[in-house]
């Protein structure tokens, strides 16, 4: 068996593609990659929201699948919008790394919750409005490019630090810049942080290929937690430029917590709830979730979202 995949070529897309590439050769499956490029990786000069975040990382490489010249295409579980055509889907979901976000800089002295004022680049429309919830001493400036991109950035002095996934920096290998690991229970990280997902076009892919690849990928543990995930921005209808988060965890063998919310854009305004459930429910949970915060006055503030960005 041979199979073709799909991947931007930023370092950290080509991780995530040589790290499916690892878990396939365990079976002796063999694979190379296609490497294609997103409108995402293309328009750099404009915020994500500007740009209208749907399917910018992926469109492109869910083209490639529809025609075939690819067989499965390879995601940061982050960046793939929640509500897929139907005739595409997720056939794997990988073990998720550290779900949080940490702070990053040359200097080791710097801290969220010191009451210093210094600049933070991110181009999360998530960090910068909890940025202005918990540390309102802060300034952020909008910093895009990849991983990269953004440390030289740093270095050239256009901000004092960086507020970036732990799982992407530690995969790049930039583990001694991180200066603070930042608590879940407020920082909750974006749907899908730290996991990698295979997409795959329904129809065109063999039906037996695709059970072979999603027993040597998915780590089904992981894939519940971010079916409920999943499920909860889909029903926002929220793609990654809107201000939401959501965090499922496991709490014993069969049930799932998952804590998930959203922010205003000026930070003024935090929802957040928990509710937790059986894991082979655990879209009924995001559901759930969703409902919720939509009820406690979620419905207006993502109109009102909608509206500014
Ligand atoms: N949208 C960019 C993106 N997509 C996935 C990651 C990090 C790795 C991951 O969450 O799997 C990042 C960078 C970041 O948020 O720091």
């Amino acid at each position: 068996m041979h199979i073709r995949i799909g991947t931007r070529s930023s370092r950290l897309a080509v991780w995530q593609a040589e790290y499916i590439q690892t878990l396939l050769r365990q079976d002796g499956v063999t694979s190379e990659l296609v490497f294609i490029e997103t409108k995402g990786d293309l328009v750099l000069d404009r915020s994500l929201s500007k740009i209208g975040s749907k399917g910018i990382f992926t469109q492109e490489l869910e083209d490639q699948l529809r025609d075939g010249s690819i067989d499965i295409a390879v995601h940061s579980a982050k960046d793939l919008p929640s509500n897929l055509p139907s005739d595409l889907s997720i056939i794997a979901f990988t073990e998720r790394e550290r779900p949080n976000d940490v702070l990053v800089s040359r200097d080791k002295t710097l801290s969220l919750s010191s009451g210093q004022s210094f600049r933070i680049g991110t181009s999360s429309t998530r960090r910068v409005a909890m940025l202005k919830h918990f540390c309102p001493h802060l300034t952020t400036v909008d910093m895009r490019g990849n991983l990269q991109t953004r440390i030289r950035k740093l270095d050239e002095g256009q901000c004092d630090a960086l507020l970036l996934a732990y799982a992407g920096v530690h995969r790049m290998g930039y583990d001694d810049l991180i200066v603070e690991h930042l608590p879940i229970h407020e920082f909750t990280p974006a749907v899908g942080q730290g996991s990698v997902a295979i997409e795959v076009a329904t129809f065109s892919l063999d039906k037996e290929v695709s059970e072979i690849l999603t027993r040597l990928i998915n780590h089904e543990p992981t894939a519940a937690c971010l079916r409920a995930e999943r499920a909860f921005l889909a029903r926002l209808e929220g793609g990654c430029s809107i201000p939401s988060f959501a965090l499922a965890q496991w709490t014993d063998d069969q049930t799932i917590s998952l804590t998930g919310g959203l922010v205003s854009l000026d930070g003024s305004q935090l929802l957040r709830e928990t509710f937790t459930g059986v894991s082979n429910e655990s879209p009924a949970l995001g559901h759930a979730l969703a409902e919720a915060i939509l009820e406690r006055g979620g419905d207006e503030l993502l109109q009102t979202i909608r509206e500014q960005l």
